[in-house]
Order: C-alpha cells, then structure tokens, then sequence
C-alpha cells in the first residue's frame, strides 16, 4: 500500500478488517516491522484520537513518530503555484512537503475543507500536492472529503459487533449541529460501507432532511430516505453524524422535524448499537440518555481507531520493504 485515502486504496475489504482484528488480539507480533522507520504525521486541524490512536499503532509495529501541528507551529503554508508569495504565506507545500519526506519514511497529514468553495475542496488540491512532493507513502489523517482512518475502524466495529447470519442494517442518520462541519466523515462512512454492501457484507441507508444530499459519487448502491423513522426501523446499527450542505455548500439549512436521536427514537430499531466517530456534541446531535446508555459503542469504536491504523501502517512497512 503506497497511499490511504480512500476505500479504493484497499484491495481486499474483508481481509483488511480481519487484519486488523489480528492486531488487536496481537498488538505487538508485528513489533519489529518497523525498526528504524519514521512516521510524520502533520496537522492542520485539531484531533485527539487521530494523532494518539496513529501514534499508539506506530508505536507498536516499532516505528519512530514525529508530530507536527503545522496550524499552530509550521510556518503559513502556500499551496498555490505562479505566485509571487508577498503576502502572509511564508512557506511553499512544494518545499515543505519535500522536506517533511526527508525526515520520514511515511507521512499522515490532516486537512479539513474550507466549506467555501466545493470545487477547490473536492479536488483535494492540498492532499495531493502532499503526496506528489513528499515523495513517500501518505496516509490520510482526514482529507476535505474523506476520513478513511475512520471508516475501515466502523468497518471493523462493526465487524465486531455482529454475530449472526443475515446481513445487519447499518443506517447513517443526519443529527443536528451548532455549526457547518465537513462532509468527508460521512462521504466516506458511505463510500465504505457501499462497497460493504456490494459484497454482501451489509444494508446500508442514508436518512437526512432535504437538502443534505451527500455527492452521489459516494453514495451510489444506498437506500436513502429524507424519514428518519422509516430508516431506523429494524436497524441494527445506527451511525449518528452532522454534515452541512452539499448541494448549497457549506451551509446549514434549517429542518423540520427532530432528528436528535434519543430514547424513543432508539425504541423503533433492533435493538441497535449506537456510533459515532466522536467528538459529539451532547443533547445536540445525540441525546446523552442514548450515549450513556448499553446500546452506545462509540468507545470501542474510538478504541478500535488504533487496528485499523495498524493494519494500514504495516501495509506501508511492508511495501517499503518490497521496494526497497
Ligand atoms: N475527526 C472527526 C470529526 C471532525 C469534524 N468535527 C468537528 O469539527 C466538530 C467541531 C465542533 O463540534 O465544534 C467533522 O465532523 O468532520
Ligand atoms: N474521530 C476523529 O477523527 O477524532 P479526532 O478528530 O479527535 O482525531
């Protein structure tokens, strides 16, 4: 694996999961492959459980990790080409990027969307400069319009929590928010879990108000319904997340109806466990009585972040050494 960033870099889902899996009965059987091998990880947005769980995987396959906050401690990064920089930027990603790629054997780089211009974000302009000038295998640490860290761990929860013979419905439910919040957690939720479909390993369904279709390129193959109700009828799992507008990009509209996930709402399904992939805003997009309660695994979910990034490192290590 030379790149991670989304379900089209992975060759074969179910062995990934199981891998991951692996790992996690196993954490430390790997604990050489990466001896003398660095991993940079570069963020330009906040995160807690991305940078420990990645740093708790490196940790575990050998692997020396650096951390660079680039928002708060890089110099401002320029990302345009033909330009003369005299104005706030002081720092081209050409020669960043490449610089970084000297220091390390592999690089995770966390870049959210602006929400200002959907054509800028969705080429993921930044990401792929990132990779064409480090020079070394990248993974991402979520992109402006996936999270793939994420969804192979959902994937995985998921996996986990499933011991029966039928495919389990796994819904994703809109839930409000106090603020616009980028779309690429749930693109890719979606775009895992439709190839998890496609291979027979799900249902899966979209319920959101109108307004909030999600780019169909990540939807293609899901139910989709604007009625909650309709769509937590016999799920067995619920998949909570908020995502501003697509269609009129970046913006919250108001919605009619309640789309808060709580008690009686959970009544409607099977009996279904409860993800988020966190943070979650309590009483707002997810009713406390539900987070506290058994049905909630946005825990083990958040634990489970460090196998799938184990299971894609020691695919990174693996390839290097293939390339060597
Ligand atoms: N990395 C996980 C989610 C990150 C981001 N959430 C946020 O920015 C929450 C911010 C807030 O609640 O104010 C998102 O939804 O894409
Ligand atoms: N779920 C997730 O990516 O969390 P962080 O933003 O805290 O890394």
């Amino acid at each position: 694996m030379k790149q991670f960033f989304s379900v089209a870099d992975v060759a074969n889902l179910p062995d990934i999961v199981d891998e991951a899996l692996r790992l996690k009965n196993n954490p430390f059987v790997y604990g050489q492959l990466g001896t003398h091998k660095t991993l940079g990880l570069v963020f330009l947005n906040p995160s807690l459980r991305t940078r420990l769980s990645t740093q708790k995987a490196a940790a575990n396959l050998g692997m020396n990790v650096m951390v660079m906050n680039m928002d708060k401690d890089g110099w401002a990064l320029e990302t345009r080409d033909g330009i003369a920089m005299n104005g706030t930027t002081v720092e081209h990603i050409r020669e960043a990027a490449a610089v970084m790629g000297q220091y390390c054997d592999v690089l995770g780089i966390r870049s959210f969307p602006k929400l200002q211009d959907r054509e800028a974000d969705y080429s993921e302009d930044l990401f792929q400069k990132f990779i064409a000038y480090s020079g070394v295998p990248v993974v991402s640490l979520e992109s402006a319009t996936r999270h793939p860290l994420q969804s192979l761990t959902d994937l995985i929860t998921i996996r986990e929590n499933w011991h029966q013979s039928r495919k389990p419905k796994v819904v994703m439910a809109w839930a409000p928010h106090v603020k616009a919040l980028p779309q690429a957690v749930p693109n890719s939720f979606a775009e895992w879990m439709c190839r998890a479909q496609g291979e027979g390993m799900a249902e899966f369904t979209i319920a959101h108000p109108p307004g909030y279709t999600l780019s169909e390129q990540f939807t293609h193959g899901a139910t989709i319904t604007h009625v909650l109700d309709d769509a937590l009828a016999d799920a067995d799992f619920v998949y909570v997340k908020n995502w501003s507008s697509y269609e009129d990009y970046g913006k919250i509209h108001p919605v009619s109806g309640q789309w808060m996930l709580n008690h009686s709402r959970l009544a409607l399904t099977n009996q279904a466990k409860i993800m988020h992939c966190l943070p979650v805003r309590r009483d707002v997009e997810l009713a406390s009585e539900v987070l506290d309660s058994p049905h909630s695994i946005v825990i083990q979910q958040a634990g489970n972040r460090v196998w799938a990034a184990q299971a894609v490192l020691k695919r990174m290590l693996e390839q290097l050494s293939v390339d060597k």
